[in-house]
């Protein structure tokens, strides 16, 4: 390997560092005028040598040109919606039907998690490289969206490490944070572009550009919050301890995602998120309580569409709320 290789290799596993950094760690060591100097050069050096060019570089997170229509995804396992309580006598009743077809009273640990409100994702990882992004759709078939999935920079285009699966599928929200959907629609308005409604229309419709040097623009971010296919070792037995594994090979993980003891877990939760929801940097539409053990989680299966095992807990609508 000569000195320009290794130089351009260097600068891949820097960027792909920053990038982890600020989107997984939530902690960002360098300011952006440094990272935008380090893509620069390492841009120029791939443009000098294509022949070193690698799809899963973070130079390619600019987008490419333009598709005529998004394939058809099938998904392997149903992506599923969440059936939602309203109230805590609600989520009593939920937990009662948990007790009740597990035949044990015996407290039960939930994952507790922000709902966000995005737009549910599948990425699949194929020896640790993302290969495939599709939309939800309607639970059974998405839309393939991958290079425009592939340029949002929160998302590793490389897992960290080894020990993951040969196939995994992750599931998650890309989102738009409300800063960066403040300063979108400010620059829209300047320039009578197409003002969005919301963070969650920003983020669907900059999803669904054809064009993904578009999607590279717009202020998208991801968070995990479970896995579909997995073809290898079972990653683990208790739901919150996947997601752990899955921040670290370098998937982003909300830092608000919390292992909480029974019902009384779950209302100390939704009302500590409800409390400083107004303070959280995205928008989210309620909290989600996920039965914490697989074992329980497949005894408890799903009804219809929605798993048994879980519930998301929704908030009053905002403009409802008397300010
Ligand atoms: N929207 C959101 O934040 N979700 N959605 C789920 C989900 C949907 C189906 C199973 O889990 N979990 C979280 N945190």
């Amino acid at each position: 390997m000569n000195d320009t290789q290794a130089r351009i290799l260097a600068l891949r596993e820097q960027l792909d560092t920053y990038n982890e950094q600020y989107y997984v760690a939530d902690a960002p060591t360098v300011p952006d005028v440094e990272y935008d100097r380090l893509m620069r050069e390492l841009i120029a050096l791939e443009q000098a040598h294509p022949e070193w060019l690698d799809s899963s570089s973070p130079s390619q997170k600019v987008g490419g040109a333009p598709v005529s229509a998004f394939p058809e995804v099938r998904h392997a396992l149903p992506m599923l919606s969440l059936d939602n309580v309203f109230s805590d006598d609600e989520l009593a009743a939920f937990e009662k039907r948990l007790h009740s077809r597990l035949g044990s009273d015996a407290p039960i640990e939930f994952c507790c998690e922000p709902k966000l409100d995005g737009l549910a994702v599948s990425l699949l990882y194929e020896r640790g490289r993302l290969v495939q992004a599709a939309t939800r759709g309607d639970g059974s078939t998405g839309e393939g969206i991958t290079e425009n999935v592939r340029t949002i920079k929160a998302i590793p285009l490389r897992l960290r490490g080894d020990d993951w699966p040969a196939r995994l599928e992750v599931r998650g929200e890309v989102f738009m944070p409300s800063a960066g959907f403040e300063r979108m629609n400010e620059a829209a308005r300047a320039c009578g572009d197409k003002v969005f409604a919301n963070p969650r229309n920003a983020a669907a419709g900059s999803l669904r550009q054809l064009d993904s040097r578009v999607t590279a623009k717009r202020p998208l971010a991801f968070y995990c919050y479970g896995v579909g296919l997995v073809e290898g070792e079972p990653l683990g037995e208790r739901h919150f301890d996947i997601l752990q594994r899955l921040k670290g090979w370098g998937l982003p993980v909300s830092p608000e995602v919390k292992r909480m003891q029974g019902r009384a877990g779950c209302e100390q939760y939704h009302d500590d998120i409800l409390h400083r929801r107004d303070r959280l940097p995205y928008e989210i539409d309620g909290v989600v309580y996920k039965v914490d053990e697989l074992a329980l989680q497949e005894r408890l299966g799903f009804v219809a569409r929605a798993p048994r095992w879980a519930t998301a807990h929704k908030f009053p609508a905002q403009e409802e709320l008397t300010r």
